[in-house]
């Protein structure tokens, strides 16, 4: 359960004064998410969350993503929005943390998702990426090739408790990211981590996506090559083509991709899945025993970077070469 900072009700009686919202009813904690602290708070106007900001999300960020929701929504994306205080601002204070209060957005996210949800998530990132196109506040992608090995360095003395032979596989496959990695592919404003758990389906059709505290500016295809790793394997390891076939179709219906990026994808989900097999990994050996979240598996992103290892094109995720524009 991903609550980092309790909160009493002290503090939520004082931060509550600041808004409209009327007296709490109730709050309670989230029991999903592993990166900041969310409870679901009831209160006289309604259902809410709030998110107090933790670990990865630098409060000097917040502005990029609070109003990275409204340029969003504002746009036809269906995605919670900041609500704002007696004081016009959307972001405050508590408990010695910063923190905000979203709408609530109905849904519920698959733990087993279909080809039906992986089309409907290709076509929602393409939507999010034509929506994000003219949002003026710029943010670099704090998790990007260059970031990675300073990030393996803090895991690296115990890398090979996880896995014998991992810290040397790591530093082989970083060797080559940064020898290889694209330098001009079309870029704009992604999501960063669109997992099942961050997009919400009601009656099988998609209703929202929540959790933009990675989005950022970088490369689009970047995007959907997290989308492929999250989504489009099976709980057995294997990829599933036809899923990858329906979310890169569902994506293509609403962007094409260019030639450079339909060849650079197999490349930048190696890195995706570096990405997150490095913060998993930073995570599995620092976060304290007993501490209220559920740590996620580092080696399953290994699994996915060995199998992208072995992928010489688009076509491997399901999508022969007729199939796409270039
Ligand atoms: N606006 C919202 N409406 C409804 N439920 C929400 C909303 N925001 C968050 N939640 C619930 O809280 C959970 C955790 O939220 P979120 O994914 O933002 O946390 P996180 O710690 O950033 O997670 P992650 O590990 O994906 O980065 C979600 O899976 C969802 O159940
Ligand atoms: N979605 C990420 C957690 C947020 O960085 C993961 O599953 O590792």
């Amino acid at each position: 359960m991903a609550v980092y900072t309790e909160i009493t009700d002290d503090d939520l009686a004082g931060f509550l004064a600041g808004y409209d919202l009327g007296r709490a009813l109730s709050c309670k904690g989230i029991a999903e998410g592993v990166e900041n602290s969310n409870y679901l708070l009831r209160t006289e106007r309604g259902t809410f969350i709030l998110t107090l900001y933790e670990k990865r999300t630098r409060e000097e960020d917040l502005p990029f993503f609070l109003g990275l929701m409204q340029h969003l929504a504002a746009r036809g994306i269906t995605c919670p929005q900041p609500v704002k205080a007696r004081d016009g601002g959307a972001l405050g204070r508590i408990a010695g943390r910063p923190a905000t209060i979203v709408t609530f957005l109905d849904g519920v996210w698959v733990k087993r998702p279909g080809v039906s949800h992986c089309r409907q998530v290709g076509e929602a990132l393409a939507a999010l990426h034509d929506a994000g196109a003219d949002f003026a506040i710029p943010r670099a992608n704090a998790l990007t090739v260059g970031d990675w090995r300073p990030l393996f360095e803090l895991s690296k003395p115990r890398a090979d408790e996880v896995l014998p032979g991992l810290a040397a596989e790591i530093e082989a496959e970083l060797d080559h990211l940064e020898a290889h990695w694209p330098r001009d592919l079309p870029r704009g404003v992604i999501h960063a981590d669109l997992f099942c758990d961050n997009v919400f389906f009601l009656g099988g059709q998609l209703s929202g996506l929540i959790d933009f505290y990675f989005a950022c500016n970088d490369f689009l295809a970047y995007d959907l090559a997290i989308c492929l790793n999250a989504w489009c394997f099976e709980p057995d390891h294997a990829f599933n083509a036809t899923k990858g076939r329906a979310m890169l179709s569902g994506y293509l219906a609403k962007r094409p991709l260019s030639e450079a990026e339909t060849a650079a994808l197999p490349l930048l989900a190696r890195g995706s899945a570096m990405r997150f097999l490095l913060t998993r990994l930073y995570d599995w050996l620092t976060t304290p025993e007993g501490a209220l979240v559920k740590k996620k598996d580092p080696l399953e992103y290994l699994r996915k970077l060995r199998f992208h290892r072995g992928v010489a094109s688009i076509a491997a995720y399901g999508l022969p070469p007729e199939d796409y524009a270039i």
